[in-house]
């Protein structure tokens, strides 16, 4: 399959559906899935099971990672597939820095179907206190080049059919 992007983040609020979405993704298209919470480093793991938001001080050493990881995926001949939330514009440009192109897939989805995932979901770290900020700090991609919005509350299988018409059309 033709794609037209080097690479990907499937962006978002937490429990958008960024890891489910990406491994289906990366799943379809022969990509690699990169999970992006799995960069955090600890302390900020730490807070946000705290029920403190994460600051852009907090995220800028994760994200300059993050843009390292994706560049370093192309460089090896792979099409990365990163879930990560990049709630702000200007966290999306450290990750397009060194890789021109990156393509960005948003999920849109409402604060109550966020807290509703949220706390639905075991076992994992962030709380749904969280939810509001992750809304508060989240600028959506409006106008930015490269991106798909999709509505994260459609069926995974039409999300991933969605993501391959756009990816296979021409830039
Ligand atoms: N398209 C979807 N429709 C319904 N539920 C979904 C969808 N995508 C993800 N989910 C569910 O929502 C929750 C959060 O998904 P997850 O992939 O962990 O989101 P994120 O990585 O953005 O936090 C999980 O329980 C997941 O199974
Ligand atoms: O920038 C942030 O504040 C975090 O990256 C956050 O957006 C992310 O959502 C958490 O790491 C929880 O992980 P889930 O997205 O899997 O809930």
């Amino acid at each position: 399959m033709e794609i037209n992007r080097p690479a990907l983040v499937v962006m978002g609020v937490s429990g958008c559906g960024k890891s489910s979405a990406a491994a289906a993704i990366a799943g379809t298209i022969g990509g690699r899935m990169i999970e992006g919470d799995s960069y955090h480093p600890p302390e900020n793991v730490e807070k946000m099971r705290n029920g403190i938001p994460l600051n852009d001080e907090d995220r800028a050493g994760w994200l300059e990672r993050l843009a390292g990881v994706l560049a370093d995926g192309v460089a090896a001949g792979e099409i990365p597939v990163l879930a990560c939330s990049a709630l702000k514009a200007r966290y999306r440009d450290v990750l397009r820095s060194r890789t021109p192109g990156l393509g960005f897939v948003f999920l849109e989805l409402t604060r109550e179907a966020a807290f509703e995932r949220v706390g639905h979901r075991p076992g994992h770290y962030m709380p749904s206190s969280l939810v509001d900020s992750q809304f508060a700090a989240l600028e959506p991609p409006v106008e930015e080049d490269g991106v798909l919005t999709v509505d994260a509350t459609r069926p995974l299988a039409d999300i991933v059919t969605d993501v391959r018409d756009w990816l296979s059309r021409g830039i």
